[in-house]
């Protein structure tokens, strides 16, 4: 699993909105995990100071406008948490499309909400779109053309997971691996599509995905249901990088 990447200088058809993103560590919330709801935004900005670099806010239930009071305050403790730390963390929607068009936020949509292409459609150019990714045909799908590409896609799920019990079929590391090669490989985007893996990914199995081309790792309860949410981020973190300095894995004589 090595990091060799495509040159995707030629051929550049749609904008690298992912570039500059630190993807390594994504946080995607939930409230119930959480404490409740109103204690999401505070576990956003401890994670956001612990070293995440990506917030998605997915919150199931309420209607749009309380999921837009939620996503604003969310927004809002990592807007501080950036001003903190001097970074810049992007906020996805999760879901709500209305919702991510009236508060200026990027979207991800999975395979049973709308179709790609009509969210892709109906977002502004400057903010990203991500699709859940589950299988080798929905990628092929995916990245088919001629229309835009997700910007990002989370590679579901790597491991089977409590948190969400209605997924796919756990991938492991060796199919997340190829799925993110797939989708750094696509050429009309100059950085490829960026992948990360969710499901189950924990700080002990972290560092099994650090040998993949995953540009990152994205967890819900591992920092939603920490003691300590900077501290979980900081770990999280540390596990990934760790794997990511160990030799590669020696190919067989
Ligand atoms: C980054 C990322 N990847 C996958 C998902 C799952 O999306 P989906 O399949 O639509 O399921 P819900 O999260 O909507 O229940 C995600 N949210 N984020
Ligand atoms: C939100 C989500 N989507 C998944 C998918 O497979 O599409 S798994 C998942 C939850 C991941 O939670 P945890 O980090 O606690 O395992
Ligand atoms: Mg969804």
């Amino acid at each position: 699993m090595s990091d060799a990447r495509p040159d995707h200088a030629v051929g550049e058809a749609q904008p690298d909105r992912g570039a500059g993103v630190d993807w390594r560590l994504y946080l995607v919330t939930d409230p119930h995990l959480g404490g409740g709801r109103d204690a999401v935004p505070g576990i956003a900005y401890e994670a956001v100071l612990g070293g995440v670099g990506v917030v998605q806010v997915r919150d199931k239930e309420g209607d749009d406008d309380e999921f837009a009071t939620h996503a604003v305050a969310v927004a809002e403790a990592v807007a501080r948490a950036c001003t903190e730390t001097g970074r810049v963390v992007p906020v996805f929607v999760n879901d709500r499309l209305d919702v991510a068009r009236e508060l200026g936020l990027h979207l991800h949509v999975g395979q049973r909400d709308m179709p790609f292409a009509r969210a892709r459609a109906a977002m502004p150019d400057d903010l990203m779109v991500g699709l859940s990714i589950e299988s080798d045909p929905q990628l092929a799908a995916a990245l088919a053309g001629p229309g835009p590409v997700p910007d990002v896609i989370g590679v579901s799920p790597v491991w089977a997971t409590a948190t969400k019990t209605d997924t796919a079929a756990a991938l492991g590391p060796e199919g997340a691996d190829r799925l993110a090669r797939a989708a750094h490989a696509h050429g009309s985007v100059r950085g490829g599509v960026r992948a990360v893996g969710i499901g189950g990914i924990t700080p002990t199995t972290a560092a099994q995905l650090a040998a993949t081309e995953l540009d990152g790792i994205c967890v819900v309860s591992a920092i939603m249901a920490a003691p300590d949410p900077r501290a979980a981020a900081a770990e999280l973190l540390e596990r990934w990088e760790a794997g990511k300095s160990l030799p590669p894995e020696r190919e067989p004589a």
